[in-house]
């Protein structure tokens, strides 16, 4: 799927009138399965960014389009339609605390499902198969018929990702998908993510707070601050200068990225 940001303003709903905007005029293209890596720090808008796109925030000003389609002029009908082509994997996922595993992995696939197609999918597990290879990718296929509430935080943060390999989608977008696992875990669930959204053609945007893993297993990473682009480069373009400017402690203090000296870049080349 296409992603195109055109000056694109998002607010969080709660926040306050006079607040500045979280996301605030983006311009942003993302091409049909390229992966993309979101990092900034606390605060910066990754997480409005992907709502944005995720056309769960409707922008306050300027354009978000997904394959050339503005979300927010389509039918309700349509807008549903749409939201089933894409999958958003929240910080913490939303798993039913008794609902065993292979039924919450199953509901990867409820987005894209009618009505009755999903009631059936919460009732009867369907393609027990499917949950259990999606879970192997995360090393969890034992825990298939565990209940969601007898896991560990980051296993149950690992069949929320589980659950995309379930879905259809055209756009995995996913939030912080390794605050709770160990660097180990964190490569694989990370590899796991880019190879199957690349055998799929499924474009990949991914917010993380592991700056080593964003350039190790991204070819392109943007950096946001204050809602808005520090930096779009390939990873081996990304310096420690750059990352040292986007994390940069605020106290007024934002320096000009082209004035820092330039660096050897972090990573040998692209991924
Ligand atoms: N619940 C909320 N109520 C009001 N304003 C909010 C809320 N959540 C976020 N915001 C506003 O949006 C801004 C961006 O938040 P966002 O969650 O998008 O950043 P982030 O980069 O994902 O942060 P983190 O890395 O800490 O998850 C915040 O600085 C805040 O101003």
């Amino acid at each position: 799927m296409r992603i195109a940001l055109a000056a694109a303003v998002g607010r969080h709903p709660a926040a306050r009138a006079d607040a500045p905007a979280a996301i605030a005029g983006l311009t942003l293209d993302i091409a049909p399965g390229e992966a993309l890596a979101v990092i900034g720090p606390s605060g910066a808008g990754k997480t409005t960014l992907l709502q944005l796109i995720a056309a769960a925030l409707r922008p306050s000003a300027g354009r978000v389009e997904l394959d050339g389609t503005d979300p927010w002029t389509l039918p309700r009908a349509a807008l549903q339609r749409l939201r089933g082509r894409l999958f958003l994997a929240p910080q913490t996922p939303p798993l039913p605390p008794r609902q065993r595993v292979v039924t919450a992995v199953t509901a990867g696939r409820l987005p894209a499902m009618g009505f009755w197609q999903s009631l059936a999918a919460l009732v009867h597990a369907q393609d027990i198969g499917a949950a259990e290879a999606a879970l192997a990718r995360f090393d969890l296929a034992d825990k298939l018929f565990e209940r969601v509430d007898r896991l560990s935080g980051g296993e149950r943060q690992r069949v929320g990702l589980a659950r995309a390999l379930l879905s259809p989608a055209a756009l995995w977008l996913v939030d912080e998908p390794l605050s709770a696992l160990d660097p180990a875990r964190a490569a694989q669930a990370l590899a796991a993510l880019r190879d199957e959204a690349a055998a799929r053609g499924v474009t990949l945007v991914a917010s993380l707070h592991q700056v080593d893993a964003a350039l190790a297993s991204f070819p392109r990473v943007v950096g946001l601050r204050d809602g808005r682009l520090a930096f779009d480069l390939p990873a081996a373009e990304v310096t420690p200068a750059r990352l040292q400017a986007l994390y940069a402690a605020r106290e007024d203090f934002a320096p000009v990225i082209e004035d820092l000296p330039a660096e050897r870049p972090l990573v040998a080349g692209r991924c």
